[in-house]
């Protein structure tokens, strides 16, 4: 498998845990604009939606090209063997995570995991693969009032995560507010990767469950994922660096 530092190893030592950035640009010739000031800096950057839809596979290719580690976030959720067959044709482009919704259901997840290990080249190996268990940008109110939810967040969250985990799974996405009881249940390995990362400065903007980078590495969050703090500031590359001294428990903003 590729590399994933797990957060509690080498606890108390000085080490570096994934700090993804999320590109949320409309085209590559954005990506390349912002990536000027790291040109020296190998990133863990995260692909969505937004970017892939436009560019495709030749963004992926280009910022592997740069030495770029990726994480290729398309959330897949659709019936088993779709997922299946998407995921091995995604396993080609040799990205380090990869994701899908747990609201699709243990079959699904399982059928992700077929494709991948279908796709995957040999030699090379998987993809991660993690399940969403609930939006950072969901709130209780709304899992009550829009999903019909009637359980806490926590357990809707560590419910997801379970159906993650029985599927082979290697982790979650979720607020590093629900860390503690997802390593609680699954333990060190079973990654946690979080957005909703925040400084108390920052506009929450459409999240609902912000947790900043301090908190999220005293947590025991995996990796975070932070975009708008750091592709919208004035100054990215000095937003980084901030945002990285605190993630790697330097200083407490
Ligand atoms: O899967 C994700 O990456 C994801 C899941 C989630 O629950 N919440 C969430 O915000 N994300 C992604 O994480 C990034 C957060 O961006 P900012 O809110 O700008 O930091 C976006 O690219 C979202 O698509």
């Amino acid at each position: 498998m590729n590399t994933f530092p797990n957060a509690q190893e080498g606890a108390g030592e000085k080490v570096n845990h994934p700090f993804i950035v999320a590109l949320d640009f409309p085209t590559a010739e954005d990506v390349k604009t912002f990536l000027q000031p790291f040109q020296h800096e190998s990133l863990f950057v995260k692909v969505g939606m937004e970017l892939y839809y436009q560019e495709g596979p030749e963004i992926i290719r280009y910022l592997k090209e740069q030495g770029h580690r990726i994480f290729l976030d398309l959330k897949l959720h659709d019936i088993p063997n779709t997922v299946k067959r998407a995921m091995q044709g995604l396993a080609c482009l040799g990205v380090d995570l990869v994701n899908v919704h747990a609201a699709g259901g243990m079959k699904m997840m399982e059928a992700a995991l077929e494709g991948l290990d279908a796709g995957t080249p040999s030699g090379e190996s998987r993809p991660y693969c993690i399940a969403v268990t609930q939006l950072t940008s969901t709130n209780e109110q709304m899992l009550r009032e829009q999903l019909l939810i009637e359980r806490s967040m926590e357990e809707t969250v560590l419910h997801y995560a379970s159906l993650a985990h029985k599927s082979g799974l290697d982790g979650v996405v979720c607020s590093a507010k629900e860390v503690p009881l997802i390593r609680q249940a699954f333990g060190e390995s079973f990654l946690t990767v979080t957005p909703g990362i925040r400084v108390a400065t920052d506009e929450k903007n459409d999240q609902a469950r912000v947790v900043t980078p301090y908190e999220a590495r005293k947590l025991g969050a995996s990796a975070i994922v932070v975009g708008r703090s750091i592709t919208r500031a004035a100054d990215s590359y000095a937003a980084y660096e901030r945002l990285q001294r605190e993630w790697n428990g330097e200083e407490q903003k």
